[in-house]
């Protein structure tokens, strides 16, 4: 890395530094696996991540019965296998002890406590700038030929705006701040969202002895995690290399139906795509069930309809309930980050952050832009990601570095 000015008398302070190989934004599994498969290719690259460690969604941000809901042969990150003692769903502890020995293995170092503020192309130099904000106001420029955003389709939380939500006397809360049911013992909680998490925390609040109620705006796909004693996430994979995807939902959805009955009939309609194709096509995921369905049907987790406001101490509906609560829970989802700090010229991002172009043209931009993670299929789809990516920038550095030695030769040679 070079020095290139201290301060360029700019406020705040900021210093440059020309870096050698790619910028990667967030050491999440997505960085890592670029990282680890640039390491192979003897290609240097720098890791800026906001946090002050790596995998900060996994360490910080989710809760502790967390585990991996596709079976591990489905979430293991390129060049390293998971032990043989895992278990078929690692926990988030057995995942995260292996992203830390996958770090370790490729000695991967990020610079940490650096949040990514703006990217932007120069089109004069074929470069890009990159500025980290460090601490005290503090900002770094990083600048080089190529770009990975690998800041995850989950960077930040979303917290719809609901009417009268100041007015409510308990405790509000995102799903990412939730850690265990345990401190809600006896409580009657709200959960918002009926996805995964939402779900999840629900089951979670039961076991722990409290009263979850969530709330459903426009329903979900409940799958079986398993079906028949295999995983359906790895029967949906096989079905596919032979079936269009309608027919592997039909199939799925049959299925579901034989083993868990109607889910309407609880209050849980199933969007009109099959569970397959509308993640494909909004990114929706499908809740594998590891529990909440039974006791749906039990009606220890009761389901509501969509919020329609907050009061001091409780909710409204939109189909005119009212309900007394201690607590509310937003189990609403995440988003990306990549338009508040990528200035992205030639649109190859929605509105949303997320690439234009749908799975599997979607890793590489224009201008030395690459996006890992960002292709609606999990770890899975961030390991082909980054299998891509990080193989075409070696392509471009060797390349490059062939030119320059050719050209630092043909300038030393004897004439
Ligand atoms: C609760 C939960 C459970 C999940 N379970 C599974 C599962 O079982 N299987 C599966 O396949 N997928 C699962 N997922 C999907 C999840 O997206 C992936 O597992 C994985 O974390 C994606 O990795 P990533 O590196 O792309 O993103 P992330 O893990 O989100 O990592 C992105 C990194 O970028 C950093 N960052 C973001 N913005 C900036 C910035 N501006 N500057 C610097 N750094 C930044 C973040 O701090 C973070 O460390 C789950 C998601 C959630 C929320
Ligand atoms: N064990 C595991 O591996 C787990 C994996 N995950 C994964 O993490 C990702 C995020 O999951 P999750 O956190 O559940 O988020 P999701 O985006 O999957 O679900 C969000 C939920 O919130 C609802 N919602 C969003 N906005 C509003 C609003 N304004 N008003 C009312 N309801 C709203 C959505 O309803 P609507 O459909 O109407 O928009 C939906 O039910 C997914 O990929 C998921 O599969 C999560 C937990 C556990
Ligand atoms: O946890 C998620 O939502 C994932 O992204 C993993 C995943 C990728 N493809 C899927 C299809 C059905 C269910 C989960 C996934």
């Amino acid at each position: 890395m070079q020095d290139q000015a201290a301060n360029n008398g700019a406020s705040p302070r900021q210093s440059s530094c020309i870096v050698d190989g790619p910028i990667i934004v967030g050491a999440g599994p997505s960085g890592l696996a670029v990282a680890a498969t640039l390491r192979k290719h003897s290609v240097p690259f720098t890791i800026l991540e906001r946090s002050d460690d790596i995998a900060d969604l996994w360490t910080n941000r989710t809760y502790g019965r967390l585990r991996l809901h596709l079976p591990k042969v489905f979430c293991e990150l390129p060049h390293v296998r998971f032990p043989p003692d895992f278990p078929a769903y690692p926990s988030k502890h057995d995942f995260l002890r292996y992203l830390h020995s996958y770090a370790a293995h490729f000695s991967i170092a990020p610079l940490f406590g650096r949040v990514v503020t703006r990217a932007r192309f120069d089109e004069s130099t074929s470069l890009w700038h990159v500025t980290a904000a460090v601490k005290c106001g503090e900002a770094t420029e990083y600048v080089s030929r190529w770009l990975v955003v690998a800041s995850g389709e989950n960077a930040e939380v979303v917290v719809p705006r609901v009417k009268g939500r100041e007015r409510f006397g308990g405790e509000v809360l995102h799903s990412s701040e939730y850690k265990s049911g345990e401190r809600f013992k006896g409580k009657r909680v709200l959960v918002v969202g009926c996805g995964n998490s939402g779900m999840e925390m629900c089951l979670d609040l039961c076991e722990h002895g409290a009263i979850p109620f969530m709330s459903v705006r426009s329903g979900v796909h409940v799958l079986p995690r398993e079906m028949l004693g295999t995983s359906t996430f790895g029967i949906a994979m096989k079905l596919l290399r032979w079936l269009p995807v309608k027919l592997v939902d039909g199939f799925l959805l049959l299925v579901a139906k034989m083993i868990l009955g109607s889910t309407e009939k609880y209050g849980l309609k199933r969007p009109k795509l099959g569970p397959l194709e509308i993640k494909g096509v909004t990114g929706k995921s499908p809740v594998l069930d590891v529990g909440a369905w039974s006791l749906i049907k039990s009606g220890d987790i009761k389901v509501v309809a969509e919020v329609e406001s907050l009061g001091c101490n409780g909710a409204r509906f939109v189909d005119g309930n009212e309900m007394a609560f201690d607590a509310v829970i937003f189990a609403t989802g995440y988003r990306s980050n990549v338009p508040s700090w990528l200035q992205d010229g030639s649109g190859f991002f929605t509105e949303d952050g997320k690439p234009r172009s749908r799975c599997p043209g979607n890793w590489r931009g224009p201008n030395g832009l690459y996006c890992v993670g960002f292709s609606g299929r999990g770890l899975l789809g961030a390991g082909a990601d980054a299998l891509r990516a990080a193989t075409d920038i070696a392509a471009r550095w060797q390349q490059q570095e062939e030119t320059t030695v050719g050209a630092a030769e043909a300038t030393i040679s004897p004439v």
